[in-house]
């Protein structure tokens, strides 16, 4: 076969795509009856580092603190609620964040501004910016200015990133010349002699 034949995909998500798709399959993950958000930290390798999304600190049952909003402090979600980009911060699993990106759903608030400034971040790329006007998002951007971290709206290429656990017809992938298919391998391997392994059986093969 003259692999100059064989051409690749085309319609496969680029990378900001992936890392805000990432973001959104994130936030689906948050019990906030009203705003789910979800955040996903990149390094420089395009490798993700860290993924969270808005929730109830660890040991502090959703079923039983505040998702009502309220003007009372105590009785309000927002005075207990970790937003998704501490979340992604403190479940980092490499040592540093400095240079990573940020992809996230919306804007981060002053707070969460101050943890992605000290983790070392120097980029945020968000999808919405509806609190533009709150105090909170104006101190961020002051902040975020001022330490050096650049952020910028996503554009997205595809509107809509459908997750479809049936789309993929795995019976039915077009195999290369040479690859068996499943009746050849069973023919294969029926044909061939069991393999005695001597030596230390929990060997780490
Ligand atoms: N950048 C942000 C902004 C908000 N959140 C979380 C915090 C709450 O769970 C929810 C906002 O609630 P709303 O006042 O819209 O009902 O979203 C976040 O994680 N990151």
């Amino acid at each position: 076969m003259n692999v100059n034949q064989v051409i690749k995909r085309t319609n496969y998500l680029d990378w900001p795509e992936y890392f805000m798709a990432t973001a959104f399959l994130a936030a689906m993950r948050s019990k906030d009856p009203i705003t789910q958000v979800g955040a996903c930290i990149v390094n420089g390798k395009n490798i993700i580092v860290g993924i969270g999304y808005n929730g109830m600190p660890n040991g502090c049952s959703d079923d039983k603190f505040p998702w009502q909003k309220s003007k009372d402090k105590l009785t309000t979600k927002h005075t207990y609620v970790c937003h998704a980009e501490l979340n992604a911060v403190l479940n980092k699993n490499c040592t540093d964040l400095y240079g990573c990106t940020m992809y996230v759903g919306l804007f981060p608030c002053n707070e969460c501004a101050k943890v992605i400034i000290q983790s070392g971040i120097k980029k945020v790329v968000y999808l919405s910016d509806k609190h533009s006007y709150k105090a909170e998002t104006i101190a961020a951007k002051k902040m975020f200015d001022v330490a050096g971290v650049t952020y910028e709206p996503f554009s997205p290429k595809n509107k809509k990133i459908v997750i479809d656990f049936e789309e993929i017809d795995w019976n039915n992938m077009q195999q290369c010349d040479f690859s068996p298919n499943k009746d050849e391998v069973d023919v294969l391997e029926n044909s061939l002699e069991p393999l005695h392994i001597s030596g230390d059986s929990n060997a780490n093969q």
